[in-house]
């Protein structure tokens, strides 16, 4: 990116106050369920929905006013109208005008007109609120009048999206119409140095992903020291003294978070950890001995694996048997403690942690893969030691132990913003989750245009071998149609079995995934054209738009195949949202296997036995209940990472030493 992450021209405004940000809030039980059961019961309220129809209505008979004017002028009515927006005159609406202007400079700079329903969308983000609009139905376009109205009016404007790819996508199509608005547009991307990336935060609006800005943070949160109080954190950049120099972003603002459920929810049950690097020198020799003493346990005897909540837990005969294999050993062998805790972690590298699925090997290092994101997340290390495990057990550098610096949970990261607004296709089953948690309230927004995308079938196969003949055996028949298809795997090592399989089926086609070495926009480009055939991880699962190639629409669209389901049936419905969009034709599938993590892990015994029953219904049973138990087991979690958070707050309160 030259010029430090900014694109577009404009000085960047001053912020509202210096490192503005909100306080967290005070709740109990009460309001907790209070929140919840408001939110549930708002989102299905058609009020709000009624009421910005009315309004995007009166905004779109306002455009032909304006489609009259030259563009000079309307650019100089949206900055009047964004500070008019500021004051509260009876009987005018400056909004509606100012997001009419807006659309018009929209399409006469993009060449895309929002629709009216998009228009809702935009006003529901401006009041602070989360918006549901299904996949493909445009948020990005519903986000930018939003984005553009708030930094006129000088909000410090934050676009969050999932990823860099999003990031850098979105923030290159809005800098054009920026620039002509007189706004800087920044991307943040991760491997920016820090002096790119303040660059990056100065800008109007600021497009960033949620581990980004969150790390960034967490880097001012630590150099600020001493004077990290919000008041004190204030008054320091007010003054310029040096602890408000070295600062990265300029508080918190406004923030538009795009796939609100993943960042907000799925997420949300691993906390953010800034670390630095401890000492190094032992660390090899300790957790090779961990792996060591580790292996010689047995499994059920010494030691019991609990795959759902991913735990381990020594039993009295385990304990015994490691203490006397520990017996020679010196150090932190010979405390009990220590010894128990460092082969708990190693048994969890062996036995819970797999390489392909939950980490990859990467330039002589492990690096985590996001479940949800299908992406390698470079900052993320695994705690208490488990990294190192894994570092030791895959036979890389071990890293040494990190000393943490700062912690902090989206929960509490996202609260902190002035003003929050979020965006996502599939929201509306955690909206009691949203109200309780961010203090957002869901607007389900419709569609423009009927939905047109088939469900063509589940079908479950008993064995993971033959659910891979069967996609290759699909794939062969459709890219004979020359249909484009899309196959979703869950993890980077089935998109690799999978590519061999095609392979050896003789059928050409691309892999997207964290190890790819192709770009990843084009891929996508490539993705809807003609007999195109895409084996992607979830990093195409959300966000991408697959454009359709000529021709394409005729012969029935894009076509996904679901290979194994997700621990949340949102994530499968965000895979197949990438077919059939802006009314486009579109079919899904979902070819699976019985033996696929999910129904193995989540699964009751009693329906567990019927897994060889072969019965439709049973299927369909089976995988309902296995993702409402996972999702249930994660919503715990969740609730177990806020209350940590919450007693860890008030315990350290006075040491000054957490965020
Ligand atoms: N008003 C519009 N006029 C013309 N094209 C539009 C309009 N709105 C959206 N589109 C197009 O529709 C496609 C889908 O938009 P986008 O990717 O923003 O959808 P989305 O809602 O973010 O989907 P997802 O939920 O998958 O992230 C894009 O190609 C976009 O350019």
């Amino acid at each position: 990116m030259p010029d430090g992450g900014r694109l577009g021209f404009g000085a960047p405004r001053r912020a509202v106050s210096p490192y503005a940000e909100r306080a967290d809030p005070i709740d109990n039980a009460v309001d907790r369920i209070a929140e919840r059961w408001l939110g549930w019961a708002e989102a299905r309220w058609p009020l709000h929905r009624r009421r910005l129809a009315r309004r995007a209505a009166r905004i779109a008979a306002l455009e032909p006013r304006y489609a009259a004017l030259r563009s000079h002028q309307l650019v100089a009515l949206a900055h009047t109208l964004a500070r008019q927006t500021l004051r509260h005159t009876p009987g005018r609406d400056p909004l509606a005008h100012l997001l009419a202007v807006l659309a018009e400079l929209l399409f006469r700079t993009l060449g895309k007109r929002p629709y009216p329903v998009q228009l809702m969308g935009a006003m529901a983000l401006l009041e602070g609120r989360l918006v549901e609009m299904a996949t493909g139905e445009g948020k990005t376009i519903t986000g930018m009048p939003a984005a553009l109205a708030a930094a006129l009016r000088g909000e410090p404007v934050h676009v969050v999206t999932v990823n860099d790819y999003l990031a850098g996508r979105d923030g290159a199509e809005i800098a054009p119409l920026a620039e002509r608005l007189g706004l800087s547009v920044g991307i943040v991307e991760t491997e920016m140095d820090p002096a790119a990336r303040a660059a990056a935060y100065a800008c109007d609006l600021t497009y960033v992903s949620n581990a980004n800005v969150t790390f960034d943070y967490l880097r001012d949160r630590v150099a600020l020291g001493q004077a990290r109080g919000p008041a004190r954190a204030r008054l320091a950049s007010l003054i310029g003294g040096r602890a408000g120099a070295g600062l990265t972003l300029r508080g918190l603002g406004f923030a538009i978070v795009d796939e609100a459920d993943s960042v907000f929810i799925d997420e949300a049950r691993t906390p953010l950890i800034l670390s630095s690097s401890g000492d190094e020198a032992d660390a090899a020799r300790l957790y090779n001995t961990g792996l060591r003493l580790a292996r010689a346990l047995r499994a059920g005897a010494d030691f019991e694996l609990d795959e759902m909540r991913r735990s381990v837990t020594l039993t009295e005969a385990g304990k015994e048997r490691l203490a006397a294999e520990a017996a020679g050993l010196d150090g932190q062998w010979r405390v009990r403690l220590a010894r128990e805790e460092l082969v708990v972690q190693a048994l969890s590298a062996l036995h819970l942690f797999e390489l392909g699925r939950d980490y990859i090997v990467d330039d002589g290092g492990v690096q985590i893969v996001d479940e949800y994101s299908g992406r390698v997340m470079p900052d993320r290390t695994w705690q208490g030691g488990l990294h190192q495990m894994i570092e030791a057990k895959e036979g890389v550098e071990v890293t040494g132990r990190k000393v943490t610096l700062a912690s902090i949970t989206y929960q509490r990261f996202f609260r902190r913003y002035v003003r929050l607004a979020g965006m996502t296709g599939t929201g509306m089953e955690l909206a009691g989750e949203f109200r309780e948690t961010y203090g957002l309230v869901t607007v389900r927004i419709p569609r423009h245009r009927p939905l047109r995308r088939r469900h063509v079938g589940s079908r479950f196969f008993q064995t993971a071998a033959g659910r891979w003949r069967a996609v290759a055996a699909r794939v062969g028949q459709l890219a004979a149609q020359g249909r484009p298809v899309l196959i979703g795997t869950r993890s980077v090592e089935a998109s690799e079995h999978l590519s061999r399989v095609l392979d050896e089926a003789g059928l050409a086609h691309r892999v997207l995934n964290a190890r790819s070495d192709e770009a990843e926009a084009d891929i996508v480009a490539a993705a809807g054209q003609r007999g195109a055939v895409t084996v992607a991880t979830n990093v195409a699962g959300r966000g991408t738009d697959i454009a359709l190639g000529e021709g394409v629409r005729e012969l029935g669209g894009l076509h996904v195949i679901l290979t194994e389901y997700h621990e949340s049936s949102r994530i499968d419905r965000q895979l197949y949202g990438r077919a059939g969009r802006q009314g486009d034709p579109g079919t899904t599938e979902a070819i699976v296997s019985r033996e696929d993590e999910l129904f193995t892990r989540y699964t009751p015994r009693l329906l567990r036995l019927a897994r060889a029953a072969r019965m439709p219904l049973l299927d369909t049973l089976m995988r309902r209940t296995a993702q409402s138990r996972a999702e249930r087991e994660h919503a715990i979690t969740r609730r177990e990472q806020v209350r940590l958070d919450k007693q860890l707050e008030s315990s350290m309160a006075f040491a000054g030493q957490r965020e």
